[in-house]
C-alpha cells in the first residue's frame, strides 16, 4: 500500500519533515512517501529553499533576534529570495500566546528581512505569510519601509498567504489565539478599520475586497498596497511539489497539523488536502494534537477518520513526547 504522509508542522512542537521521517519509520511496512507540507505559516521556508542564511531582525515585540532567509534557483541564473514572516514575528518566537503582547506585537521584523532579501539582489522574493503573533495590520512593516525611503520593492514580490481572511477580520479572528482578550480583540479590530480606510487614500486600495489581506494579521494587505502579488501559500506549494500528483499515486492519505479547528477549512493544510484528496476520490486520515469536536464530526461525516493526540495520549504526553506518539498512533490505525 502506499502511504502518502502530508503534513503541516505542529506549530511549536513538530516540524512537518520530522513527522515525515517518523512516519517512515513507523509505517516501514508500507511505501510512505515524504510530502511535509505549509500553508505560507511555520515551515514554509524549510519546505521550499534549498540554502539558508542567518540574518540579525527584531521579533514582534522588537527584540533583537535571528531569522532565516531562504535560496532557491529561479529561471537560468536567478535566485529567489524566500522569507517566512512567522522566523521573525512568528507567535512561537515570543513564546505562544502567553508570551505575547498582542496590542504593541507588530510587524517591524519583517520590513528588516525585506531589506536583507533585496540586499541579496534576487530576481524574485517570494514570502510565506503567516504563524504571526500581530494584528498590526501590516503598520510596523510601512512604517519601517517609509523611514527607509523604499517606496516599491523592485523585484516582483508574491505573497503566499496562509488564510483567506480579509484585512478588518484578522483581529475577529485570529487575534484571541495571540493572547487577546475580547476587549483587546474589539480595540485591535478598530484600528484594523482605520488602518483599512488609510490604505484606501494612501494606496486607493480597498484591502477588504481581497481574500487573505487579513493574513499575519493584516500584514498580507500591507504588502500587497506595497505591490506584492498575493497567492494562495497552500497552493503555492502543492504547485511546486505537485502534490495532485502525489494524492492520485497514494492510496491513503495522511494528514495533519496542531489545531484542528474552523480555521482550518480557511486556506490552510488540512481543509485543502481534504478537498484535493475528495476529488479524488481517497480516503484521508486526520491526525492532529488538539481538536475542536464539532469540526471533528464535520470532517468524520465526509468518510475520513481524525485522531487527536491529546484526547488519545493526554494533553501532556502529547506535547511531551509528540513525535513518538504520531508514529505510534500512525501505527495502529493504517491497517
Ligand atoms: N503535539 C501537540 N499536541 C497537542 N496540541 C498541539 C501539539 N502541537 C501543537 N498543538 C496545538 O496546536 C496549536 C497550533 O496550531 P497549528 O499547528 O495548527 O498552527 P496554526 O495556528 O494553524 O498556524 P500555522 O498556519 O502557522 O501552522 C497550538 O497552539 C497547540 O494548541
Ligand atoms: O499569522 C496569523 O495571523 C495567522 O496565521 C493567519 O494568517
Amino acid at each position: 500500500m502506499n502511504v502518502l504522509a502530508a503534513f503541516d508542522s505542529f506549530k511549536g512542537t513538530m516540524s512537518a519533515r520530522a513527522i515525515g521521517r517518523e512516519l517512515a519509520r513507523a509505517l516501514s511496512s508500507y511505501e510512505v512517501r515524504e510530502c511535509p507540507l505549509s500553508d505560507g505559516g511555520e515551515g514554509f521556508l524549510e519546505i521550499l529553499a534549498n540554502r539558508f542564511v542567518q540574518v540579525p531582525t527584531v521579533d514582534a515585540l522588537g527584540r533583537g533576534c535571528f531569522a532565516r532567509l531562504g535560496f532557491r534557483e529561479h529561471g537560468v541564473s536567478g535566485v529567489e529570495v524566500i522569507l517566512e514572516t512567522a522566523q521573525t514575528i512568528g507567535l512561537t518566537q515570543v513564546g505562544g500566546a502567553a508570551g505575547n503582547d498582542p496590542i504593541r506585537a507588530d510587524s517591524t521584523g519583517v520590513a528588516i528581512l525585506l531589506e536583507e532579501a533585496l540586499r541579496r539582489r534576487p530576481a524574485a522574493i517570494l514570502v510565506g505569510c503567516g504563524g504571526s503573533a500581530v494584528t498590526d495590520g501590516g503598520l510596523g512593516f510601512i512604517r519601517r519601509a517609509r523611514q527607509r525611503k523604499l517606496a516599491t520593492y523592485g523585484v516582483p514580490v508574491r505573497v503566499a498567504l496562509d488564510v483567506r481572511t480579509r484585512f478588518t477580520q484578522a483581529g475577529e479572528v485570529f487575534a484571541p489565539q495571540k493572547g487577546a482578550a475580547p476587549k483587546e480583540v474589539d480595540l485591535l479590530s478598530a484600528r484594523l478599520v482605520a488602518l483599512h480606510a488609510w490604505y484606501r487614500r494612501w494606496y486607493g486600495i480597498d484591502l477588504d475586497e481581497y481574500a487573505g489581506t487579513g493574513a499575519a494579521g493584516g500584514l498580507g494587505g500591507a504588502l500587497m498596497a506595497f505591490g506584492a502579488v498575493l497567492a494562495s501559500g497552500f497552493d503555492e506549494v502543492a504547485s511546486r511539489i505537485q502534490l495532485s500528483r502525489q494524492i492520485s499515486e497514494a492510496d491513503l492519505v495522511l494528514t495533519g497539523e496542531g489545531r484542528l479547528d474552523e480555521t482550518s477549512f480557511d486556506g490552510k493544510v488540512v481543509g485543502e488536502v481534504l478537498m484535493l484528496a475528495e476529488s479524488q476520490g481517497k480516503q484521508v486520515v486526520v491526525i492532529v494534537g488538539t481538536a475542536d469536536s464539532r469540526i471533528v464530526e464535520r470532517v468524520r461525516h465526509s468518510g475520513h477518520r481524525v485522531y487527536a493526540l491529546s484526547e488519545i495520549f493526554g494533553i501532556e504526553r502529547s506535547l511531551a513526547n509528540p513525535l513518538q506518539l504520531i508514529g505510534e498512533l500512525a501505527r495502529s490505525v493504517v491497517a
